[in-house]
């Protein structure tokens, strides 16, 4: 006999479930149950659509407010706690970190509609069988709790997790920037074998959580089915349940205890990402704790016609004993070339930090044309310098579009101008002239090629201070001479403080400045 002709013929079936047709309203109402289980499996399908595209939006919504929150504190960050900071560990949370925390928020959707569901049928349960329900939710409450120790695992393997991709980054990272030296030191397969050593413990981390999350899953099935035996077990023994309220109650559980795995599952996942949002949180924190206060309203800083200098400037980095700077006194004329000379680690790149108000002093007053600024408008002053650093630094893109980083509206007159005076006259005989691709991190280019470019770059701001920190110090003769030329051809125009080890650039200076253990040496 057909299945729908058994449950339409009540009187073809045992009196107890017989009973249970006649319950649901007998053979009359089986069309509207057939349509009502076919519009509640619709339901559902469109639930999970929804809940997919609602946990898709929350989560970037989520994800993508951290990241621009966290790159934000970054950037706005003050430049002693940036430079202290591993960047590479920065880039691990920017992107895979901050992932993972979406990975958690994901399965705390989908547990939240797990715990929905299962009010659902614990509210149908408790209108069959109050008894039954109340033993199946404290037992169901006793198993969750009993897993709160492999949640506590998952959340120090979450941790270990975190770590291990900081050092996979890091590796990664400054593997890529070394490879020339990885290569000239014969050090191909040392440096493989520490990625692949990161790799392993990455995979040993993930194995690890896998096979706890899964034999959790294997327990708690086991466990659940355990209890639906016991259960019905009691229902059977001692409370001589009818059929009519077994067989519902049966098939409640049955739908119940899957969910209790996945909300089991949900909280597991959730203690596995818990760390990636602690850091995240953190960083923040710790970013956004050292924020550069922003500059009021009305703030401006006097342009340099004379002199731009520090008195008394003095600075101890976080952790040493021995201050950076003690009490320097330093005096640039603006049409002057300085040279600042020194042994390593006598406080010169310190002194041009806050000299160029990237970093602020522990005390000590900056001076325009004699007068005292206060370092609290040190972001004011900042658009008033540039910077050309030993490793040269230009984006990807072509030369135009790294010019017009430091300047957007230049047009293509200026743009020749400032590589005319920075001695970059090579790019007007390139076919492709301003439209020459740079290629990643300039590499398209020489050393000195690079750095006048980007001595170009700078100039295009029309500083007031011009710093170049052992800007030449790694070309050769014939590239720093060209950048003492172009140096040369800028003397008048602002301030430059030059810091060098000998070379052209030192042999231009109009004054040459001494620094010794952080001091200003007058001898
Ligand atoms: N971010 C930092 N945190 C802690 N200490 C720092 C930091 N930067 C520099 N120092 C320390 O401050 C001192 C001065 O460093 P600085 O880089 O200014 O010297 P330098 O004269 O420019 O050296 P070099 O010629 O080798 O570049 C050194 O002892 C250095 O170790």
């Amino acid at each position: 006999m057909p299945i729908v002709a058994v449950l339409s013929n009540t009187s073809a079936l045992p009196s107890s479930l017989g009973n249970f047709a006649s319950l649901l309203g007998g053979k009359d109402s089986l069309g509207p149950l057939l349509l009502a289980f076919v519009v509640l499996i619709g339901l559902r399908a469109l639930l999970n659509f929804y809940r997919a595209m609602a946990a898709l939006t929350v989560q970037r919504n989520l994800i993508d407010g951290l990241r621009i929150r966290a790159w934000h504190a970054l950037l706005h960050c003050d430049w002693r706690v940036l430079s202290g900071m591993r960047q590479s560990d920065n880039a691990s949370l920017l992107i895979t970190t901050l992932d993972r925390v979406g990975v958690g928020i994901d399965r705390s959707v989908s547990g939240g509609v797990a715990v929905i569901t299962l009010l659902g049928v614990g509210a149908a349960a408790v209108a069959i069988s109050p008894v039954m329900t109340v033993c199946a939710l404290i037992g169901g409450g006793a198993v969750l709790y009993s897993f709160r120790r492999l949640r506590l695992r998952a959340r120090m393997l979450g941790g270990e997790l975190n770590d291990v991709y900081e050092r996979i980054y890091a590796e990664l990272g400054e593997g890529l920037a070394a490879l020339r030296i990885i290569k000239s030191f014969g050090a191909e397969r040392a440096t493989e074998q520490r990625l692949r050593r990161e790799l392993a413990s990455l995979h040993s981390a993930e194995r690890t959580y896998t096979r706890e999350n899964g034999l959790g899953q294997v327990a708690l099935q086991v466990g659940s089915a355990g209890l639906l035996a016991l259960v019905v077990w009691l229902a059977l023994q001692f409370w001589k349940a009818d059929l009519v309220v077994l067989l519902p109650m049966i098939a409640l559980f049955a739908r119940g205890f899957p969910l209790l795995m996945a909300i089991q599952g949900c909280l597991q996942d959730i203690a596995y990402a818990r760390p990636s949002i602690d850091s995240a949180l953190s960083l923040i924190e710790r970013a956004e704790a050292a924020r550069e206060p922003d500059l009021p309203a009305d703030a401006t800083v006097p342009s340099a016609h004379h002199s731009i200098g520090l008195r008394d400037v003095s600075l101890t980095y976080a952790g040493r004993q021995v201050p950076a700077l003690d009490a320097v006194n330093i005096n640039l004329p603006v049409q002057q070339i300085t040279a600042l000379l020194g042994p390593s680690g006598a406080g010169k790149s310190t002194l041009a930090d806050v000299i160029g108000g990237l970093l602020r002093p522990d005390s000590g007053v900056l001076l325009i044309d004699g007068e005292p600024v206060d370092f609290s408008l040190r972001r004011a002053w900042r658009t008033r310098v540039t910077y050309v650093q030993q490793v040269p630094i230009l984006f990807t893109g072509t030369v135009r579009d790294n010019l017009l980083w430091a300047q957007p509206h230049a047009d293509d007159t200026e743009l020749y101008a400032a590589l005319r005076e920075a001695s970059a006259h090579f790019i007007e005989r390139m076919p492709d002239g301003l439209d020459t691709l740079v290629g990643e991190n300039g590499h398209q280019f020489s050393g000195g090629e690079r750095q006048r470019l980007i001595l170009a770059r700078a100039m295009m701001r029309v500083p007031q201070l011009l710093i170049l920190d052992e800007a030449a110090n790694a070309l050769d003769p014939e590239n720093d001479r060209a950048i003492a030329q172009a140096v040369l051809r800028l003397r008048g125009r602002c301030a430059i403080l030059v810091i060098a080890h000998g070379g052209a650039l030192e042999s231009i200076a109009d004054q040459t400045v001494r620094l010794e253990l952080g001091r200003i040496d007058r001898g």
